[in-house]
């Protein structure tokens, strides 16, 4: 006779391909409903219906799935961002959200750290550069470096990854200005970064801005083509959180044409894997007047094994604590 389960787990579009990590976390008390797909429409009403708990990995959640969670105590995303959930909807329905805050944290700071120092010193750029020497390295035909102690690097959004990045760039002697309003007064102090009270003002005063705030519609388009043109002439722009902070491939490309931005590195964009666009042909194609000056990694700043195996664990452990205490850790909403 087949053991009746206590309870139904959803997970969806699982990264991996199957959730054998969760299923040791979760117990052999639960069986697991796997969706394996991104596209919502898919979710069929009568197997939503069924779920105690459901696991988001990188699908949408929206209004008409979650009108047909009836019996779920609890949705949690694997990730930290959750701009793709509607937790509005959530929050109407009573079904408590919880993200996953702490699993890649050290990650996407060395991810970010490694895009700032790669750009600062030009490295790609030169790499470039320097393939296309035929008689000798011609070293005087470059524009020369300027040194980390003389560059002043602005974070945006001082959270747990922000905090982190500065941490790593310290060391180096960076001045760093920080522009966060959800982070309280002394704050700058006990992290080591100088305040700025507007984006603006941080735009204005950065050789290098980094991003680390998440997606919302107060930072939507943040850096359009207004918040580009407010960056210092020559500046690096480096974004690890969302795409949609960034949100104009057009102007991106014209302040790259004009040298006003000097490069950007990018590891998140609106379009995942992004489509067709003449800026991403330039870097596709390795155009000459691009060259080395626009870095895009394809949103893997999070993934180590050791992050992708804590993601997972984590995740389960928060729905397998709920299922135990109806309480949910990390909780976001009501
Ligand atoms: N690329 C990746 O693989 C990857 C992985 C993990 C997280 N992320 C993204 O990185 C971002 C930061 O993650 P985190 O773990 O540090 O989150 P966090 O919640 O610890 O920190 C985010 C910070 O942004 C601040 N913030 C909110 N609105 C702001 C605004 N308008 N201007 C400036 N700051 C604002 C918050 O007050 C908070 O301190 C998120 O967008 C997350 O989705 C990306
Ligand atoms: O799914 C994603 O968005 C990322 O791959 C990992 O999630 P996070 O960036 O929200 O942590």
């Amino acid at each position: 006779m087949t053991e009746q389960r206590k309870y139904v787990v959803g997970i969806t579009d699982h990264m991996i391909g199957t959730p054998d990590l969760e299923a040791e976390v979760l117990g052999k008390d639960v069986e697991i409903d796997f969706f394996a797909t991104t596209d919502e429409t898919l979710f069929a009403a009568d197997r939503l219906a069924r779920l105690d708990a459901l696991m988001v990995w990188g699908a949408r959640l929206g209004r008409r799935s979650i009108a047909h969670l009836t019996r779920c105590r609890g949705v949690v995303r694997y990730g930290v961002g959750y701009e793709k959930i509607d937790i509005a909807a959530l929050a109407d329905a009573g079904i408590p959200f919880a993200n996953n805050p702490d699993y890649g944290t050290e990650e996407v700071a060395d991810h970010a750290v490694a895009m700032i120092l790669s750009l600062q010193r030009r490295l790609w750029e030169h790499d470039a550069r320097a393939r296309g020497y035929t008689s000798g390295w011609q070293v005087h035909s470059l524009k020369p470096l300027s040194r980390a102690n003389r560059a002043t690097v602005g974070v945006v959004g001082v959270g747990r990854i922000g905090t982190a990045v500065i941490n790593r760039l310290k060391p180096f002697g960076f001045r760093i200005l920080g522009y966060d309003p959800g982070q309280p007064p002394g704050h700058e102090k006990a992290v080591g970064y100088e305040r700025t009270d507007n984006p603006s003002d941080l735009f204005a005063r950065s050789h290098i801005v980094t991003l680390h705030c998440p997606a919302t519609d107060e930072t939507r388009g943040m850096l359009d083509g207004d918040g580009l043109a407010r960056m210092k002439p020559g500046a690096i722009l480096v974004n690890t959180a969302r795409g949609e902070l960034i949100d104009d491939l057009d102007a991106l490309e014209a302040s790259l044409r004009s040298g006003h931005l000097a490069a950007a590195a990018i590891d998140t964009l609106v379009q995942e894997p992004p489509g067709d666009h003449p800026l991403l042909s330039a870097w596709r194609n390795r155009e000459d007047w691009l060259a080395g000056r626009l870095v895009i990694t394809p949103h893997n700043a999070f993934y180590s094994d050791h992050a992708a195996v804590e993601m997972r664990q984590n995740a389960a452990r928060t729905v397998r604590i709920l299922l135990d205490e109806g309480r949910l850790r990390n909780r976001i909403t009501a």
